[in-house]
C-alpha cells in the first residue's frame, strides 16, 4: 500500500540555469509564506568559480553542494518550518540525494525550451552563471518522471500565472489572496 502523501514541508524549483527557478521560487515563497532559500549559496567558492570561467559542474563537484541542500530541508522539516528551495536538481540520482527517502518534499518542474531560455538568459544581467553553459544543462536534464510525483508547470507565462499553476498542484495551504 503506498504511504499517505504527508503535505510538503519543502518543494524544489529545479531546472536549468536561466528556467525561472529564483525568480518563480522567490514569489511562491511569498504567496505561501514560507522561507525561500537559493540553492546556489550552498556551492563552495571552487563550483561557482567554476561556472563563472564557463566550465560545466561534474557529479563529484555537485554531492558536497546535494548535501547541503539536503541538511538545510531536514533541518527546516524537523522544525516543522515550510521553505520553497531553488536548485537545479538536473539528474535523478541528484533529486535522490535531496530527498534521502522523505515523502513530504515535492519538486517543480519549471518547464520551457531552449529557445525561450536562452532568450531569458541572454537577457538577464548580473548573474555569474554564462548563458553558454544551457547547452550543457540540458545535456544534463533528466526531466522528472511521473513516479517522482513531479509538479511540472510550463514556465511561457508570466511568473503569477505560474504560481497560481503551482499552488493549485501542490495541495499546500495558501495565504488568503
Ligand atoms: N515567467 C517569466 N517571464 C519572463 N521572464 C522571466 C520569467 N521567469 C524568469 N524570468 C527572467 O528570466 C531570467 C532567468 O530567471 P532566473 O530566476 O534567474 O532563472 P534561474 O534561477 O533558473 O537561473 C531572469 O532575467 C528573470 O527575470
Ligand atoms: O550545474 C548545475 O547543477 C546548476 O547549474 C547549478 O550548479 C547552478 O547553481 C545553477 O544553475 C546556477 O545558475 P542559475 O541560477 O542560472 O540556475
Amino acid at each position: 500500500m503506498n504511504r499517505p502523501d504527508k503535505s510538503p514541508c519543502a518543494l524544489i524549483v529545479m531546472g536549468v540555469s536561466g528556467s525561472g527557478k529564483s525568480t518563480i521560487a522567490t514569489a511562491l515563497a511569498e504567496r505561501l509564506s514560507w522561507a525561500f532559500e537559493d540553492g546556489d549559496r550552498f556551492h563552495p567558492a571552487s563550483n561557482v568559480a567554476k561556472m563563472r570561467a564557463g566550465h560545466p559542474l561534474t557529479d563529484e563537484d555537485r554531492w558536497p553542494w546535494l548535501e547541503a541542500i539536503a541538511d538545510e530541508i531536514g533541518r527546516v522539516c524537523e522544525a516543522s518550518g515550510h521553505v520553497v528551495i531553488a536548485c537545479s536538481a538536473l539528474k535523478r540520482v541528484y533529486r535522490d540525494v535531496l530527498l534521502r527517502g522523505r515523502h513530504d518534499v515535492r519538486f517543480v518542474f519549471l518547464d520551457g525550451s531552449q529557445t525561450l531560455i536562452a532568450d531569458r538568459l541572454a537577457r538577464r544581467k548580473g548573474h555569474f552563471m554564462p548563458p553558454g553553459l544551457l547547452d550543457s544543462q540540458f545535456r544534463t536534464l533528466e526531466p522528472p518522471q511521473a513516479d517522482e510525483r513531479p509538479i511540472t508547470v510550463s514556465i511561457d507565462a508570466p511568473v503569477e500565472t505560474i504560481v497560481n499553476n503551482i499552488v493549485a498542484q501542490a495541495q499546500v495551504r495558501t495565504q488568503s489572496p
